[in-house]
């Protein structure tokens, strides 16, 4: 039975026209709809549930069994939050649409980072936690949508003026894009393409680790794409600069939005090269180290449960099962022991 959703669009209602739509078409049109109509977004805020943040960093709170979740408040909750602590109500306004749950109500963020940090932590009872260690306190579906969130925060955070005529730019209700007010150009949040490619000789996959990496962690290679480039050409040459290689056989595997340092896209690929080619010639300013590693060597790395203790880190530790370069890596190792 599907959900019919009672949002009051233009005099209808939404359940008229998205009766006959599955749940998950359903959801994706209300999101594009309130994208568009700031009136209806700003019904549909009345109802949903916000993300809290403080100058970037999402609220969560500790479940019984141990686990962390983002703390998810109704709008009324909000509002009675912002009354307690002092805050102008209008504050709300400012919130951010970032999807619609399965229950077909809107989801929004919302930085509160004017008002006292331990205060609101105090009142709705969770912590605002750096989004680099929340990020891997959560399972699912949430890491992903508090990425996505804090993203579309920092963009409207930094996107305050038109870099054509230096003029303020405004929002529109949902937040998904702002317009200068001198010139209407319209800006788009943004993020930067990134191929990720897990490279094989057939026997062994190469893994590479930068300076700024914890002790022992190796990943699949990465870099931005230049403009103009297709994913190929970046893949082919971003092995080429680090690693001296030349690949063949692409094939893609999945993306990722990644938040650090800020929105990367991440497309995560597969590549081989001929074992009679595979002699590394590593650039060390963009690489410490590279190296082949066999599946033994990787099987044991996946096998890893919890993070190495500081002082003894393992011969290899991989990236978090959250990052596509896990996901390379393991879709490699299940592939060579077919
Ligand atoms: N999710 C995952 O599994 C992984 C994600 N990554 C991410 O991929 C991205 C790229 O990785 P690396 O090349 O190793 O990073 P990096 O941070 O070493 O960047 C390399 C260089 O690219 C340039 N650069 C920075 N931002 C740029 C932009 N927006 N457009 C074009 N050039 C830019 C700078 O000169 C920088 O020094 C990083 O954001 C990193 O966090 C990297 C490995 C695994």
């Amino acid at each position: 039975m599907l959900k019919q959703l009672r949002i009051l669009v233009s005099g209808r209602t939404w359940s008229s026209s998205l009766r006959h739509c599955s749940g998950f078409v359903s959801r994706m049109r209300l999101v594009n709809q309130l994208k568009q109509d700031d009136a209806a977004c700003a019904a549909a805020l009345q109802t949903g549930s916000i993300f809290l943040f403080h100058r970037l960093n999402p609220l969560l709170q500790r479940i019984p069994n141990g686990t962390f979740r983002p703390a998810t408040l109704h709008s009324t909750e909000v509002q009675a939050v912002l009354q307690r602590l002092g805050a102008e109500g209008s504050l709300l306004q400012d919130s951010v649409l970032i999807g619609c749950s399965e229950q077909n109500q809107a989801q929004f963020c919302l930085d509160v980072g004017q008002l006292d940090q331990a205060a609101v932590e105090e009142v709705c009872d969770g912590k605002f936690i750096a989004l680099r260690k929340a990020f891997f306190l959560l399972t699912g579906a949430e890491a992903p949508l508090v990425a996505k969130a804090q993203a579309l925060l920092r963009w409207h955070q930094t996107n305050g003026f038109c870099s054509a005529t230096g003029q303020p730019t405004q929002r529109n209700q949902s937040g998904s894009q702002r317009v200068c007010s001198s010139s209407g150009i319209v800006y788009y949040p943004t993020m930067s393409p990134v191929v990720i490619v897990l490279v094989s000789d057939g026997k062994r996959c190469l893994l590479g680790r930068q300076s700024s990496f914890p002790k022992g962690m190796y990943s699949a290679l990465a870099g931005f794409c230049d403009m103009g480039e297709t994913l190929e050409e970046a893949l082919c040459r971003e092995v080429a600069e680090e690693a001296g290689l030349q690949v063949h056989s692409i094939s893609y595997s999945g993306s990722q939005h990644w938040p650090f340092p800020h929105s990367s896209f991440m497309l995560g690929c597969h590549a081989a090269v001929r074992p009679e080619h595979s002699q590394l010639s590593v650039d060390h300013s963009e690489l410490e180290d590279a190296r082949w590693f066999s599946l033994q060597e990787v099987s044991a790395a996946l096998r890893l449960q919890a993070p190495p203790p500081r002082g003894a880190p393992p011969p290899l530790w991989l990236p978090p099962k959250h990052a596509v370069a896990h996901r390379l890596i393991r879709e490699w190792a299940e592939r060579q022991s077919d």
